[in-house]
């Protein structure tokens, strides 16, 4: 059977860890860290990630500053709020929270965030100091996968990892991450032939494809490191409720793999640790504070 890995649990020592950087920083800068959210609409699954951030932001002693706007939102209006939080020296983190309502366009949204701000890691220029090794902000997801695997692993280099799909905001960067450990990277996605061969090569697996359940035990070789990035909610075994599961079938895949996260507990309290993580980051770097 595969060991847990219990990202829940990393993450709270890490927001601890964080909590303290903050700490240090309130005494040398005289001012809290601060993270922007910006929320347009009523989405209800965003509602609850935008509550989490709050409290995870305010627990680790920063400034949360939210903005709820009404999904018929301008474009103009929009881009000016972001180009404000740009210019407000109290704010050092700006997420825009995805996916905007319809109408919107998320791209030029993202680009007019300043990367020194960008702890999402999402603008191009972010994501292009991470291809070319300059420093800079990694996206927050692939930034959690990779410390739960150096923490199971330690040196990651040499191994052979497969990452399972081609997001721009965890397949890709994923792949530039392991990449940069010295992993040999496999890209794998929907047209990949024969899939659950690639997958066999690999010592490290991440799954973030959106389909639930979809890798099977007997996909891995035996020992692997399985990271399920995948959130999906399906109907469960009792009528009318529902359930979360990643896009690792567990039930299997904890069988042959010698390491692998749940869903929930896994990766995603370590996206939302990520975040403050890159927060504390900015604003070290914005004062100039090593
Ligand atoms: N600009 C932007 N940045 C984001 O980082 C971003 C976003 N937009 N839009 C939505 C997605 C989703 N996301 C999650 C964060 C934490 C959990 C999380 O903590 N999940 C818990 C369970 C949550 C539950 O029970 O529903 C877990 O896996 O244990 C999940 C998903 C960040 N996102």
């Amino acid at each position: 059977m595969a060991d847990i890995i219990d990202g829940k649990a990393f993450a709270a020592a890490l927001r601890e860890s964080i909590a303290d950087g903050v700490a240090d920083f309130v005494a040398k800068a005289g001012r809290k860290p601060g993270l922007a959210v910006v929320l347009v609409g009523e989405d209800a699954a965003s509602q609850v990630y935008v509550r989490n951030k709050h409290k995870a932001t305010i627990a680790a002693g920063m400034e949360s500053f939210e903005y709820r706007l009404a999904a018929d939102t301008s474009q103009a209006e929009l881009l000016a709020l972001v180009e404000a939080l740009n210019a407000d020296p109290a704010v050092d983190g700006i997420l825009v929270q995805l996916p905007l309502p319809n109408g919107l366009d998320e791209n030029a949204v993202i680009q007019t965030i300043d990367p020194d701000k960008d702890v999402d890691g999402f603008t191009t220029t972010s994501t292009g100091r991470l291809l070319t090794g300059l420093p800079g902000f990694v996206a927050c997801t692939p930034l959690g996968c990779l410390m739960l695997l150096k923490d199971r692993l330690g040196d990651l280099s040499g191994k052979s990892a497969v990452v399972i799909g081609r997001s721009n905001i965890v397949g890709k960067p994923m792949a530039q991450l392991l990449l940069r450990e010295s992993c040999t990277v496999t890209i794998a996605h929907s047209r990949t032939a024969d899939l659950p061969a690639v997958v066999r090569g690999a010592d490290i697996v991440v799954a973030a494809v959106g389909r639930p359940e979809m890798v099977k035990g007997d996909w891995l070789k035996p020992g692997a490191t399985v990271i399920d990035v995948g959130i999906n909610r399906v109907p469960a075994a009792e009528e009318g409720k529902t359930k979360l599961v990643g896009d690792v079938d567990f039930a299997s895949a904890s069988e042959v793999a010698g390491a692998i996260t749940p869903v929930p507990g896994g990766v995603g309290p370590m996206t939302i640790a990520c975040l403050l993580y890159n927060t504390l980051e900015a604003a070290n770097r914005r004062e100039g504070i090593a």
